[in-house]
């Protein structure tokens, strides 16, 4: 469903991604592991179209988009969760949610509706609470307007920035069992994670990014069982070096 081939990038003079080959087939859920600084946030800028620099071929379903602009990105149905939850303090959950709307390509008001429908079910909370301003929101029910505005424009793959940063072990089981209903809803999701112990049982394929580079490409399962992934990262942080 989503191709990459040889996609580079960065934010002025040189590059921080470069040469990334890495496919997602539909339905399918990969994660984008890697220490800090590796580039997992430049690569999701790149998808999204927000990096200044890019280069290579960026396929959706055949459909070339390295250089189209962020709002075609998401019209053509690549969407990304961004980190950090950006969201507008003062408007109410309900109208942060509909400016996830501006995205659809038919924006009647049924489909909103019908929009609106499938993210309070997903997300009770946001329900309860559409209100309230979103800058009074604690940071987990945050995360879940950040997911929810971005399922809002009716996302083919799901690009998800560290979702669960900062959060509480509560409220992260809370995000991830929404989110594993869009997984088995079908729904094809990138995941950039730290935290291995969520990304790996998450996913079915694991993308290394190490000094900007693919550095490994394995089957999550596969990853799980290794017990020296500290030292893998090392290893091959040393090598990339060389
Ligand atoms: N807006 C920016 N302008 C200039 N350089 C940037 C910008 N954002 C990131 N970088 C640099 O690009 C490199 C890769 O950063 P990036 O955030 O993509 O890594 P990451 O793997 O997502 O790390 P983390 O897990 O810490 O978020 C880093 O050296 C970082 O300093």
């Amino acid at each position: 469903m989503l191709e990459l081939k040889d996609v580079s990038g960065g934010y002025g003079h040189g590059h921080v991604i470069e040469g990334i080959d890495l496919r997602v087939d539909t339905g399918e859920t990969i994660a984008l592991l890697g220490p800090n600084g590796a580039g997992k946030s430049t690569l999701l800028a790149a998808l999204s179209g927000v990096l200044p620099k890019r280069g290579g071929s960026i396929r959706l379903d055949g459909t070339e988009l390295a250089q189209a602009s962020s709002h075609r990105i998401v019209a053509q149905g690549l969407v990304q969760v961004p980190e950090g939850r950006r969201m507008f303090a003062p408007l109410s959950v309900e109208d942060n949610l509909r400016l996830g709307t501006v995205g659809l390509q038919q924006a009647s008001r049924s489909a909103v509706a019908e929009r609106f429908d499938y993210v309070y079910k997903l997300l009770p909370r946001l329900a309860e609470r559409r209100h309230q301003r979103a800058g009074t929101l604690s940071g987990g029910e945050q995360q879940m307007v950040a997911v929810g505005r971005a399922l809002m424009s009716k996302p083919r793959v799901l690009l998800l920035d560290e979702p669960f940063l900062g959060l509480a072990p509560r409220v992260i089981e809370e995000i991830r069992a929404a989110l594993e209903a869009l997984r088995a809803g079908g729904l094809t999701m990138v995941l950039v994670e730290q935290k291995l112990d969520i990304a790996l049982p998450f996913t079915r394929r694991a993308y290394v990014l190490i000094k900007g580079r693919v550095a490994l490409v394995e089957d999550s399962a596969t990853l799980a069982r290794r017990d020296d992934l500290a030292q893998l990262y090392f290893n091959l942080a040393t090598q990339a070096a060389h």
